[in-house]
């Protein structure tokens, strides 16, 4: 009996190995076949199940030099993941195709909506459809406002004197200075006082903790995480890891927004009140009292000033009951144009600097244009040119504030030179390195590739300006020149470059971003030269934005 039990265990065990074995020798041939199936595959190989998850995953941190080295050999590279498909490309013909000749067949779409929904809201880079249209018709009008202009020259120009003075008492000490974060400083109350018209100082001199900074960066890296990571879901729902880091990060940024929302609105509010009561004032006195009447057409342009920001009109609308906008609406949009004002355009000013420093021709020849446009400049303005020394504090400080003086809008729209060297940084180090779309129907790209229903696909910016098939062989060196014609900047198609998205969701701060680069960048490299602190690492971090994962560390002279 015991024997009988002890044969039929035995059968039993022999029979479990050889399913066993007969399972492992059909996945094995599975795996096998599948990768023999790709062995002419130009993009990356995948795995059943997984697809190319684990090559994506061990190449995360290199991931925009990962998608070079397969658009290079294919204009298209299709990724399967486990849940999705991502198509990335970085041909022209297929990038207009899905920007803008079928752009309603590629909205953000759910995916992207769910996984930025925690930072972005309902904002206008998070939204399709109605939702977006509205945001995008009020937006419009705004940056289309010649006050809006003119009030962001002032304030551009005003905060790019602020960093020079940091600059110039860190260059008389002698001392090493992180460029990026003091461009993030400065472009984060450049977009509060131009956006929301509010002052929040972060650019002081004593550079003062930025907590809501902080948060920014951890939130907007976290999210980016979400779309390599099949587990975030799960890390949410249990507040866990970088996920609970997320939900503390969105409070502290949230904080910050709602307070400035309170603050715009008190500000509103009483300004209202007082341009009342003047403007009773104004007309029983305005005979009698000629400064009183100057105080008033200063208290009237404030208020005009005022109603000229973009969170201002959104509250004038949310004043309309009919409109539906909320504290929570206003709070996201306030956060999208945070994130379209503040990193982009520091993120390319510090590329820019990287550039500059490490191509003393270009340095050389940027100096030299604008010591031309400040001797024309004074010239037509009827100004002499103080002398100044660069050991003397006080006279290199007095010449650097009559330079920004001269530099008007039309003044700063003489330097093509330098807006060639902004947009040949952007070909190489596009801020938005990457911008996925989602696929609502099945389609068929140009170049015939089949994209399904319910994937993603990608343009990819960094990639498309390092592509010789795009910009000829010499793509892959820095070359400002390529953008002038007999001396006039030349545009390229924005199918081609894509740094500023193209078709119906084209960047809509393309022009205020110009204008604060081209200010910042004419007087800093007018008066100083960079030079990159020896051993220092400059590469990128994986977030939606193309920022330095170890800022950019350098030392300071003055220029004569
Ligand atoms: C170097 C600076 C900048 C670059 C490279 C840049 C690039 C881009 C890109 C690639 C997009 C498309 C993003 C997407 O698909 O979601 C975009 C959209 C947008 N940008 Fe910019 N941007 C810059 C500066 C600015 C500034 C300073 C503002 C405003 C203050 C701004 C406002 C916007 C807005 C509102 C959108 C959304 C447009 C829409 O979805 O209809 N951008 N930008």
């Amino acid at each position: 009996m015991e024997a009988d039990r002890k044969v039929s265990l035995d059968c039993y065990s022999q029979n479990g190995y050889r399913g066993m074995l007969m399972l492992a020798c059909a996945v094995l041939s599975w795996i096998l076949i599948h990768r023999w199936s790709q062995r002419n595959k130009k993009g990356p190989k995948t795995w059943p199940l997984v697809g190319a998850a684990i090559e994506q995953f061990l190449n995360y941190d290199r991931m925009h030099d990962w998608l070079v080295q397969y658009l290079f050999k294919s204009k298209t590279v299709v990724v399967p993941m486990p849940f999705t498909t991502y198509t990335y490309i970085a041909d022209p013909a297929n990038v207009e195709h899905v920007l803008k000749t079928n752009f309603a067949n590629y909205p953000k779409g759910e995916t992207y909506h769910s996984y930025m929904e925690v930072l972005l809201g309902d904002g206008i880079f998070n939204v399709d459809g109605e939702l977006w249209r509205k945001q995008r018709k009020t937006a419009s009008f705004e940056f289309a406002s010649k006050n809006l202009r003119d009030f962001s020259t002032i304030v551009f120009r005003e905060y790019s004197q602020k960093l020079h003075g940091i600059l110039s008492q860190v260059s008389f000490q002698g001392q090493v200075v992180d460029m990026q974060e003091l461009l993030m400083r400065m472009t984060l109350d450049s977009i509060c006082k131009v956006g929301f018209g509010v002052e929040i100082g972060t650019l002081a001199p004593n550079l003062p903790e930025n907590l809501f900074a902080q948060a920014f960066d951890t939130a907007n890296i976290i999210v980016t995480l979400r779309f390599i990571d099949p587990l975030w879901r799960i890390k949410r729902f249990l507040n866990v890891g970088s996920e609970a880091l997320l939900d503390k990060s969105i409070k502290t940024i949230d904080d910050f927004t709602y307070s400035v929302i309170r603050r715009r609105k008190k500000e509103i509010k009483e300004s209202r009140e007082s341009c009342k009561d003047n403007k009773v004032t104004e007309h029983e006195s305005l005979a009698a009292c000629e400064y009183f009447h100057h105080f008033i057409i200063l208290m009237t342009n404030f208020h005009d000033q005022m109603k000229h920001d973009i969170l201002s009109r959104f509250i004038e609308l949310g004043e309309d009951p009919e409109s539906n906008l909320t504290d929570k609406s206003l709070r996201d949009v306030v956060l999208n144009f945070v994130i379209a004002g503040r990193d982009t355009t520091a993120t390319t000013l510090s590329w820019a600097i990287y550039m500059i420093m490490t191509h003393s021709h270009v340095a050389e020849k940027l100096y030299s244009e604008l010591k031309t446009l400040e001797e024309d400049q004074a010239r037509e303005e009827n100004v002499t040119l103080l002398q100044y020394d660069t050991e003397d504090p006080d006279s290199f400080n007095e010449r650097a504030r009559q330079f920004a003086g001269l530099l008007s809008y039309d003044a700063l729209g003489k330097l093509y030179y330098l807006h060639a060297v902004i947009t040949e940084t952007l070909r190489l180090y596009p801020a938005v390195p990457q911008d996925p779309k989602g696929i609502l129907e099945d389609d068929v790209l140009p170049d015939g590739t089949r994209v399904k229903a319910g994937g993603m696909v990608t343009y990819v910016p960094y990639s498309m300006g390092r592509m010789e098939y795009n910009w000829g062989p010499d793509a892959a060196s820095f070359k400002p020149e390529r953008w002038l014609k007999d001396g006039f900047f030349q545009n390229a198609s924005p199918f081609k470059f894509t740094a500023f998205q193209a078709g119906p969701r084209i960047c809509l701060g393309k022009d205020s971003a110009y204008l604060q680069m081209k200010m910042c960048l004419a007087i800093l490299c007018r008066f100083y030269k960079f030079t990159l602190v020896p051993g220092h690492p400059v590469e990128y971090r994986m977030m939606t934005i193309l920022s330095m994962a170890h800022g950019l560390k350098v030392n300071i002279s003055r220029r004569p």
